[in-house]
């Protein structure tokens, strides 16, 4: 095993728990901690990436070129990252980023539709940005299917491709056999982004960089969708006690995981019934507010409706299908009433 590189993710898959309510203020003081724990990577983006703030979506409370210039004016040693979903973020908003400083785009496909992230690629290297794919809701997929849609990743310009475990509902031999089988087939890097729906997220982290992962993800306080994504601080603590720490300073994350992140956030992010059922019936974790949402609207329960999303497979972009299933549960449950 070598000591990853870590993408702090806070200010990105964070966003989704904060309802995309990051300002300015927040972004200063989250991104001065983590650059001056040594994290290299920070990434900031709306939840859904760049462009994410919509109805569909949730609105931004501040724009997030504003944020994403915070991060740039604030970093001293650490490079900025955006996140861009092709059909959400469009050229002119990553060039902006490019503009403000950004340094890596992540760009992140369905995990069978990464032939529509050519021309995102392109931009991003003509550009001079370091580019990395992420296939997002990998656990559908066998890990021969993932090898393919990698390799076009790899293909278009890509210097890294993630597996990424959108639904937190991957357990340790189902990370190893994907991250080994794309280790073995790119000559490119390989990482991961974990969710914690199972309680897995650190054990499943470990079990990408045993299969070779090079570049792995965190967050302070495990701040994500569904419940949440490895801890960054904890990882930290695992990765200096096996060895692997690529020089990050721990107690400084402690630190602003307890200070500067928990004080701010709306819940702590747990694998609690709703979002257990999330890895359980493998969703989208960003879907688990919406349902939740959609649910007390409608008199349900959520678990309910995440399951029924969980046998459609509904992914990232189809959140206006989370009303669609709780109509028909409404509908159904009408028509049981009448029959009886
Ligand atoms: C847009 C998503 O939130 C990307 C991500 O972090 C995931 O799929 O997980
Ligand atoms: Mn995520």
């Amino acid at each position: 095993m070598n000591p990853p590189r870590l993408t702090d993710t806070t200010l990105r898959d964070g966003s989704h728990a904060m309802k995309h309510r990051f300002t300015s203020e927040q972004v200063r003081a989250i991104v001065t901690a983590l650059d001056e724990a040594g994290v290299p990577v920070i990434e900031v983006s709306h939840g859904d990436g760049l462009g994410g703030s919509s109805i569909q979506y949730g609105f931004s409370l501040e724009p997030e070129l504003d944020l994403i210039a915070e991060a740039t004016r604030t970093a001293r040693r650490a490079r900025i990252a955006v996140l861009l979903l092709p059909g959400i973020g469009t050229k002119d908003l990553l060039e902006r980023a490019a503009e403000l400083g950004v340094r890596v785009a992540r760009i992140a496909t369905q995990c069978t539709e990464a032939d529509i992230s050519e021309q995102h690629f392109g931009i991003a290297k003509k550009l001079g940005l370091e580019a990395v794919g992420f296939l997002m809701m990998a656990h559908i997929r066998p890990p021969e299917v993932l090898v393919e849609q990698a390799k076009l990743m790899e293909s278009y310009g890509a210097d890294c491709v993630y597996i990424v475990d959108s639904a937190g509902a991957m357990l340790p031999p189902d990370v190893k056999a994907r991250v080994s089988a794309l280790k073995e087939a790119l000559s490119i890097q390989v990482g991961f982004h974990a969710h914690n729906n199972l309680g897995a997220a650190i054990g499943n982290t470990l079990a990408a960089l045993e299969a070779g992962a090079d570049q792995v993800d965190g967050s302070l306080r495990g701040l994500g969708a569904g419940a949440g994504n490895a801890a960054t601080e904890v990882l930290a603590a695992g990765l200096d006690k096996l060895g692997l720490n690529p020089g990050l300073d721990v107690f400084r994350l402690m630190d602003a995981a307890e200070y500067v992140v928990a004080p701010l956030m709306p819940y702590q992010p747990v694998p609690d019934r709703d979002s257990l059922t999330i890895g359980y019936a493998g969703v989208y974790s960003t879907f688990l507010l919406h349902a939740k949402h959609v649910a007390s609207r409608f008199g349900l329960d959520a678990r309910d409706i995440l399951v029924e999303l969980g046998r459609r497979q509904a992914v990232a972009g189809q959140e206006d299908w989370i009303v669609d299933v709780a109509v028909d549960l409404v509908e159904q449950e009408a028509g049981q009433r009448h029959a009886s």
